[in-house]
């Protein structure tokens, strides 16, 4: 009964997907099931198009923070999901939608058995662009109830249903978003040798920087340079005078996104010259590492043993994540939470295990407790 009620809920979120700092619905969606559990312990406030709920324990002496992220992806659905996405060309392609039905779970659970310490569930916008933990960082109402200790779960399609995964140190990369601006000369055709074609131009320049990471970029450093979208031209017979790319920097080590910068100039530098034309660059979000502290890591495992969840160490993965700048601020950790769907992250067919949803309370409920007291 219970999981058919979390179902129901993951399934209602999954059809309001909206983009960063545009969580309207979504908002609305949640603020309405924070009032059907609401008590005097809870205080409900908002932030944006995120919430902050702050859960009073029975003998504080810390907060606990707990963050899931709430927003979609510009993915056009295609899971064939009586349920799917009403939004079109939006969709809960990264598991937001699994997320934030797992802390309104959590929420539930610890209103009904309540720890020592004060509980702070913070909904977050924007985790996938612009970056929503920062400024929520920094937001009156998170520094108000700010928590001594914070922890997040991310879904994993890749690890079977039932099970967790984290590790102490880096678990995810840092990132920046890339866009490059090309404009030269467009025109006719059949007389490209009166252009500057732009769609070769961004096309070759795609193909040169994978150079950067194979030969500019020592090779015992982890770095992903991804070019995700490629926008040139309107028409068959016509040679275009724009062309524009977007992508994603990811390294392990913060400075490496630096020295890939640096190179990318080099070679947007090279690039302008020889196509005669002129290329800006905009470097979007950036997002720091996320660090898992030691001794919470260690203290998760042993939790997710004791309810039964099978535990295993991760592997740094070169996903990005914004709650890394709520851990460079506040001791924490984040999790992957197992949902075995075929489909990976981003992808326009995930299809996260909902049973999942169930594992991922009870993991959170478990170690808001087993922090509390401590
Ligand atoms: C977990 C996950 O998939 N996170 C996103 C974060 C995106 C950051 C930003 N928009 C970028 O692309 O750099 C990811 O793509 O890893």
């Amino acid at each position: 009964m219970a999981t058919f009620k979390w179902q129901t809920i993951r399934r209602e979120l999954h059809q309001i997907p909206e983009l960063g700092f545009q969580e309207v619905k979504t908002q609305r969606y949640l603020l309405d099931k924070l009032q059907t559990i609401k008590t005097d312990r809870m205080t409900i406030t908002t932030w944006k198009t995120g919430i902050l709920v702050h859960v009073a324990g029975e003998n504080p002496a810390k907060t606990i923070g707990y963050r899931s992220d709430m927003d979609g992806l510009p993915i056009t659905e295609e899971t064939g999901y009586s349920f799917a996405s009403q939004h079109s060309g939006q969709m809960h392609a990264c598991g937001h939608d699994f997320h934030m039905t797992i802390a309104l779970g959590a929420l539930e659970t610890i209103i009904e058995n309540p720890p020592d310490d004060h509980t702070v569930f913070l909904f977050q916008p924007a985790e996938e662009g612009p970056g929503g933990a920062w400024p929520m960082l920094q937001s009156e109402p998170f520094q108000a109830w700010k928590p001594d200790v914070v922890f997040a779960l991310h879904i994993a399609p890749e690890l079977p249903t039932g099970t967790v995964s984290s590790r102490p140190g880096i678990l995810f990369a840092n990132t920046s978003e890339l866009f490059l601006d090309f404009t030269g000369q467009g025109g006719h055709a059949a007389y490209p040798h009166l252009t500057k074609d732009m769609g070769v131009a961004a096309s070759s320049f795609v193909v040169e920087i994978q150079e950067i990471i194979s030969r500019k970029l020592d090779p015992l450093e982890s770095a992903v340079l991804t070019i995700g979208k490629i926008e040139s031209g309107s028409v068959q017979n016509a040679i275009a005078e724009t062309a524009r790319l977007e992508g994603t920097i990811r390294t392990l080590d913060p400075a490496s996104i630096g020295i890939i910068k640096q190179k990318l100039e080099q070679s947007i530098k090279g690039f302008e010259v020889a196509h005669d034309c002129s290329i800006s660059v905009d470097y979007g979000a950036n997002y720091y590492q996320v660090t898992n502290e030691q001794w919470l890591t260690d203290l998760f495992a042993d939790v997710s043993r004791e309810c039964h969840i099978a535990h295993q160490e991760a592997a740094p993965a070169m996903t990005g994540e914004d709650f890394g700048y709520m851990l460079k601020e506040i001791p924490g950790f984040m999790f992957w939470l197992g949902v075995d769907s075929p489909a990976g992250l981003h992808s326009a067919q995930l299809q996260p295990d909902e049973a999942a949803l169930e594992t991922g309370i009870r993991a959170v409920s478990s170690m808001i407790h087993a922090l509390s007291g401590r």
